[in-house]
Parts: structure tokens; C-alpha cells; sequence
């Protein structure tokens, strides 16, 4: 089932078109990534998903609600994680939790999300006193308190050190186990890549790709990467010249190629006819970083 639908949403701020016609569905259960460069109009689409924005055109609909109309009813169903400067710095943990508990008719149980999300030990501390990874953590505990079905994610990681995100990156796994669907906003390829079932590439206010992340490796030109030191100096432009070579760059000696299958055959065949040894070569699959790179170029 669907639990959020977008279609052909258009959003314009004083005339200027940042979200142009953009359509996906979002199925229940799944951790789905919205993925684009800054201004994209990623914050614009999810903000319409929460009712926080009102399309100029197309629909919205979570759980088949309409965000704006059934505003009350989505607010039981979407939790969305709120930004910093919207809590007082000297509320503490316990009573954020507790006030936006208050909101709720059905309220999860205050102490057991905190435990689940390592917030017991703070409890009485202050926002303010709170590290990085606290922050986040009490706010994804605000955006579950409601018991939603979909949680709103935007740029969650931002900002925090590598431990602290890869520890929320597992909190988001055991929100999707739990059975919550969730909607992801991340500049981060690596996160999208490990968390996201699907992922919308959205660029220029338009979705570029929408695809598992294999399969928008797959579907970018550069879904291989051959690298190598040649013996002897190669013409840039000949290996960039050859079947389906995306980019060619020189790092520190190493020859580097995005492309496909055909280019690495290409290449091999190149080397082979100068007689051009290749030291330390590697083949690999391009990364998410890569097609991203691609997808949002393309466009
Ligand atoms: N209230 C507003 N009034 C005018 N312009 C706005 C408003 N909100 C956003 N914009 C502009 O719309 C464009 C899209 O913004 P949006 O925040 O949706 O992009 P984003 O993809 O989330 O970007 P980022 O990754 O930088 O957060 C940007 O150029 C932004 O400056």
C-alpha cells in the first residue's frame, strides 16, 4: 500500500518555479531517500507532505489524506522531526517528551522511547547542555511520541561526527522494523545508500531518477570505475574518447575511468595494442557518489 502518494506537485516562491512537477509514491514500510544537491526543492516536496506547504498545483496524499484538508487526522499518522530552533533551550529531555506527548491522544510510552533511543541518562538535562547526537536522537524520540506510521526525516545527520551517525543510521533501521515507514532527506550518498530501499534524485525542482540505489548505479553511465598506473603516458582525450567512458581523470599517476563493462574492455584493448603495461589495476562498481555525480550533471 501506499502510505504517501505526490503527484505532479508544483511549488513557485515569488514566481520562481523550485518544485516542477514531481510525482512519486512512497510505499508502506519502506525507508525512502529524497536526494539532491542544495535547492533542489527537497525540503519544499516533504514540507508539502507534511502540510506545512500548500501546492500551487498537483496532489499529496499520506495514508490517502490530504495533508492540508485532513490536517488534524495527518498530523496522528506523520511524525516529522522538528528543527533545533524550535525547542526552548531550557526545556529538559523529560519534559520536551513530556509536552509533546500531550499532543497526542494515544501517546507511545514516554520512558520506553527513551530507552530505545538512549535518552534515559538525560532526561533532566537541558536541550542547550545536550551533544549533537543527543539532539537528534530526542529528536527522532518528538517525531515517534505520536505512534505515527511515517516518519519525516530531513537532513538528520547533518552536523554530526561519523560515530553519531552511523548510530543513528541504525536507529532509523529499527524505526523501519518496527514497522514506521520512513521519508529521508540527506545530502549523504552513503546513508542513502545503506538506509534507503528506493531513492528520488531530485535536481532542478524534478526528479533526475527514481531507483533502488543498485539500480541507480546501474542506471547511471559510470557504474564502473577501472583504474590503473600505465607503464607509459596516456592521451586523456583517446581514453575519453572510448565506448562509454563518462569521465577520465590522472590522480597522482593512477589512471582513472568511470564508465561500463565496455570501457573496461575498451581500455584493455587499448593497452594491449601500444604494448602499455597496467600496474595496481583495479575494476569496481561505481558508488552511489558517482552516479549521483552523473544523474544531477545529466540533467
Ligand atoms: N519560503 C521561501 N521563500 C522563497 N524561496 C524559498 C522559500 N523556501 C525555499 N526557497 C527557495 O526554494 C529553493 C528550494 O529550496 P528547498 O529548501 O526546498 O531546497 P533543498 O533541496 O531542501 O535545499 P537544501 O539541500 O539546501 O536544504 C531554494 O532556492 C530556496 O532558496
Amino acid at each position: 500500500m501506499a502510505m504517501v502518494e505526490v503527484s505532479g506537485v508544483r511549488k513557485a516562491y515569488g514566481g520562481r518555479t523550485v518544485v516542477d512537477g514531481i510525482s512519486f509514491t512512497v510505499d508502506e514500510g519502506e525507508i525512502f531517500g529524497i536526494l539532491g544537491p542544495n535547492g533542489a526543492g527537497k525540503t519544499t516536496t516533504v514540507e508539502c507532505v507534511e502540510g506545512l506547504r500548500v501546492p500551487d498545483a498537483g496532489t499529496v496524499r499520506v495514508a490517502g489524506l490530504d495533508p492540508v484538508a485532513d490536517h488534524d487526522r495527518v498530523t496522528r499518522i506523520l511524525g516529522a522531526q522538528l528543527q533545533e530552533s524550535e525547542l526552548q533551550p531550557k526545556l529538559t529531555v523529560g519534559e520536551a517528551l513530556e509536552l509533546y506527548a500531550a499532543f497526542y491522544p494515544e501517546p507511545a510510552d514516554r520512558s520506553a522511547l527513551a530507552e530505545r533511543l538512549g535518552l534515559t541518562a538525560s532526561l533532566t538535562t537541558r536541550f542547550a547542555k545536550l551533544s549533537g547526537g543527543q539532539k537528534q536522537r530526542l529528536f527522532i524520540a518528538l517525531a515517534l511520541i505520536g505512534r505515527p506510521r511515517v516518519v519525516v526525516l530531513d537532513e538528520l545527520t547533518t552536523g554530526l561526527d561519523p560515530r553519531a551517525r552511523r548510530d543513528t543510521w541504525q536507529l532509523i533501521e529499527e524505526i523501519r522494523d518496527s514497522g514506521v515507514t520512513v521519508l529521508l532527506v540527506t545530502h549523504f550518498m552513503e546513508e542513502a545508500q545503506r538506509l534507503c530501499d528506493r531513492i528520488a534524485v531530485i535536481d532542478g525542482g524534478r526528479i533526475a531518477a527514481l531507483d533502488t540505489p543498485s539500480g541507480l548505479i546501474r542506471r547511471s553511465t559510470a557504474s564502473t570505475v577501472i583504474s590503473f598506473i600505465p607503464s607509459q603516458p596516456l592521451d586523456g582525450a583517446e581514453l575519453a574518447a572510448l565506448p562509454r567512458a563518462a569521465s577520465v581523470a590522472t590522480e597522482g599517476g593512477r589512471v582513472v575511468i568511470n564508465g561500463t563493462d565496455e570501457t573496461v574492455n575498451a581500455v584493455i584493448t587499448l593497452l594491449a595494442r601500444r604494448g602499455i603495461t597496467a600496474r595496481q589495476l583495479r575494476v569496481t562498481d561505481a558508488t552511489l557518489d558517482d552516479a549521483f555525480l552523473d544523474l544531477t550533471e545529466r540533467f
